[in-house]
């Protein structure tokens, strides 16, 4: 590894920037379990921390009435540096190795906290006791907390300016990193040449406004100084931007992780997103917005896209895989949904619903059979026997349908489903024909005059696949003649990019024909399942490069994480790419721990554990390995 950039002494304050939590919030807590008041004074304390940090109330002030409220003891201390531990920042817990490197004389927690819990925490980090400057406790014999040393600077106002001139570290470079305040007060004195706002517990606006730097993790505070950081990237560095309305739990999910996100409600469509895309890693969208080459040109950062349903046509998957993006997709996450409503659309087109339904809306009451048949019995065509397809096929003859179903590719047939060698030979059998296929693009007009014309007289056709897929101008000529007895159709060729723009279609209007609005997939089990689903996919390509399920990148899945370095490497697929990389590392004697390569007829994904001492070198080497198509370190 390079030699870091010297570091600078790095003062650190504690609660809420070293934890994630007030101890002495957490300290009453603790104390006054079981106690009837203890919900009011938690509470109580817990405004006068933030009175004292956003400097509304003095600190000295403020900690002199909070230790009055505690009621804690000895003992309870013990249990506060347990629960301590587990609190620990995210971002510095990640980055202990730094703390052990670096720590000894460098870096020096200054808090009004307390010694008796900040020394033990901070020594698993390496900073030794005579580093944390800190408050005292008072004791009386029975072991009760009674108070503080009320002689320490740092239990007065100004505590920590004084401290620091104590410390006698003028000039030297001395950088504070805090969420209070009384941190960037250092800084104000001229006791520090840089006050780092540290925003990954909490943010207080005030406190930001004074800061030269904010720093959202640890991570982000070592990435802008250039020293070693356990991740490559901070992750509040990587920007989502979730598109269609997406289930809630997605932008939970990756804001937890770190990243930033960003939410628009509806789709864009190709100019809006090529504005959109620039500084964007990871995109998240549904089956509207189409992710072209040029929206690829423009995306700049781009890492990954989550298509958040199962359909992948709209995406240019080639093009990101030329790019190195990986792309996922649920790919079952709402078969289930599609599946319910296909087979409720079978009912009530047999039963006429929409007509009738409709008729009953303006007042007409006509009870008749006419037309009305049962599903039993009845032949179901289904074209394409995939996820929805097939499932499709076994509740279908719960109801008691004959099944028969093509598809180009050879499936198992389930339960007494029947093959058709073609599709001609399904129109022509079936009484109800159900569309599953996929949206490629060689399936457009899959269905059209012809298909149609060979469908039974009175036959039924559900398309809630996609729009393309059937000849909307034919489907509706064959409605109109009565050739049909009704269609269901969720999807078209063209739908609109929000709820708030009219839908235009030919099949408007015309008799038994059910329309929706691509809600094959929207039901609520669905899109929690999707939205739990896809980030989970996507943030384990970024932290571990596990491509597995990815519908454009080789899939590889990877063993458990060792201790090293791993490089992520995928380049075009031409001969020698792998030596070329091997012989790097070999001229640089960078041991391989491990090495996993997946090509397939494009690209080449190869993930080379390696031991942690390296060079810079070698990684300026191996971004310019010939056909690199992107070049990543992991961790
Ligand atoms: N309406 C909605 O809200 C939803 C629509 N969908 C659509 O449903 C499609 C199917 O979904 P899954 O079953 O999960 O996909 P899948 O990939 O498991 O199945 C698709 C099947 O269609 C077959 N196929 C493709 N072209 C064909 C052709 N010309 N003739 C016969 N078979 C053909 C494939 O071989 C494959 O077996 C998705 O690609 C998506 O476009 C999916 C979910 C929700
Ligand atoms: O829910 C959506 O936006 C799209 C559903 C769909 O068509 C799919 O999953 O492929």
């Amino acid at each position: 590894m390079t030699a870091p950039a010297p570091l600078p002494f790095l003062v650190i304050d504690f609660d809420s920037t070293f934890t994630q939590v007030e101890a002495l919030d957490e300290l009453a807590d603790i104390a006054l379990r079981g106690r009837p008041e203890r919900e009011q004074v938690v509470a109580a304390i817990k405004a006068l921390t933030d009175a004292g940090m956003d400097g509304s109330l003095s600190f000295s002030e403020s900690l002199k009435r909070r230790v009055a409220l505690l009621s804690a003891r000895r003992e309870h201390l013990d249990e506060l540096v347990r629960h301590l531990r587990t609190k620990v920042s995210e971002s510095i817990r990640r980055n202990q190795r730094f703390f052990h490197e670096h720590a000894p004389g460098r870096i020096y927690i200054v808090s009004s906290g307390f010694r008796e819990f900040i020394v033990p925490v901070v020594a698993e980090f390496g900073i030794p006791a005579e580093q944390v400057l800190a408050n005292t406790f008072t004791f009386d014999e029975a072991g009760n907390i009674t108070g503080f040393d009320a002689t320490n600077p740092l239990s007065q106002d100004g505590g920590k300016i004084r401290q620091l001139q104590q410390m006698g570290l003028e000039g030297a470079e001395v950088y504070v990193l805090g969420d209070g305040y009384t941190d960037y007060q250092i800084r104000e004195a001229g006791m520090a040449q840089r006050f780092y706002a540290f925003t990954e517990n909490v943010s207080r606006p005030a406190v930001v406004a004074h800061a030269d730097k904010i720093a959202p993790t640890f991570d982000e505070f070592l990435y802008q100084n250039k020293l070693p950081m356990t991740l490559s990237y901070p992750k509040n560095r990587i920007k989502a931007l979730l598109l269609e309305n997406i289930e809630p739990t997605a932008e939970k999910l990756f804001r937890e992780e770190g990243y930033q996100v960003e939410i628009v409600p509806g789709g864009l469509d190709e100019e809006e997103l090529m504005e959109r895309i620039e500084g964007v890693s990871i995109l998240g969208i549904r089956s509207k917005t189409q992710l072209t080459a040029r929206v690829l040109e423009r995306a700049n950062r781009l890492i990954a896209v989550g298509a958040f349903c199962i359909g992948t046509n709209q995406i240019d998957l080639l093009g990101c895989m030329q790019r190195g993006i990986v792309a996922f997709n649920a790919p079952f996450s709402n078969t289930r949904s599609v599946v319910e409503l296909t087979i409720s659309e079978i009912i009530s087109l047999a039963r006429r619903l929409p007509v009738k339904s409709e008729k009953m809306h303006r007042g007409e009451w006509d009870k008749s059979a006419a037309g009305a048949f049962e599903v039993r019995g009845k032949k179901l065509g289904i074209v394409g026997y995939g996820n929805i397809g097939a499932q499709l096929s076994v509740l279908a003859e719960n109801l008691g349908m004959q099944v028969l179903y093509f598809d180009i590719a050879e499936k198992l047939q389930l339960g007494n489903a029947v093959k058709c060698r073609t599709l001609a030979e399904l129109l022509q059998q079936a009484d109800v024909v159900t569309l599953h296929v996929d949206g490629r693009p060689e399936n457009t007009n899959l269905i059209g005059a012809e298909e149609l014309a060979q469908m039974k007289p009175g036959a039924l056709l559900i398309n809630n696949a996609r729009g393309h897929v059937v000849d909307v101008p034919a489907l509706a000529a064959a409605l109109r003649s009565g050739h049909l007895g009704g269609a269901a159709v969720d999807v078209f060729p063209y739908e609109p990019k929000t709820n708030a723009e009219t839908f235009e279609n030919e099949l408007r209007g015309l008799p038994n024909v059910l329309l929706s609005p691509h809600i094959g997939g929207s039901t609520a089990e669905a899109q929690r399942n999707i939205a739990e689903f896809v980030p989970e996919r996507i943030m384990q390509y970024i932290n571990t490069g596990n491509t597995q399920q990815s519908v454009n990148l080789p899939n590889l899945q990877l063993p458990a994480q060792q201790a090293a370095h791993r490089l992520i490497h995928i380049h075009h697929n031409v001969p020698g790419v792998l030596a070329r990389i091997n012989n790097v590392l070999a001229e640089h004697q960078v041991n391989i721990l491990g090495q996993y390569l997946k090509t397939n007829e494009h690209i080449g994904y190869v993930i080379t554990d390696v031991n942690r001492e390296y060079d810079q070198d070698v990684i300026q080497a191996l971004r310019a390995v010939e056909h690199t198509i992107k070049f990543r370190v992991l961790y």
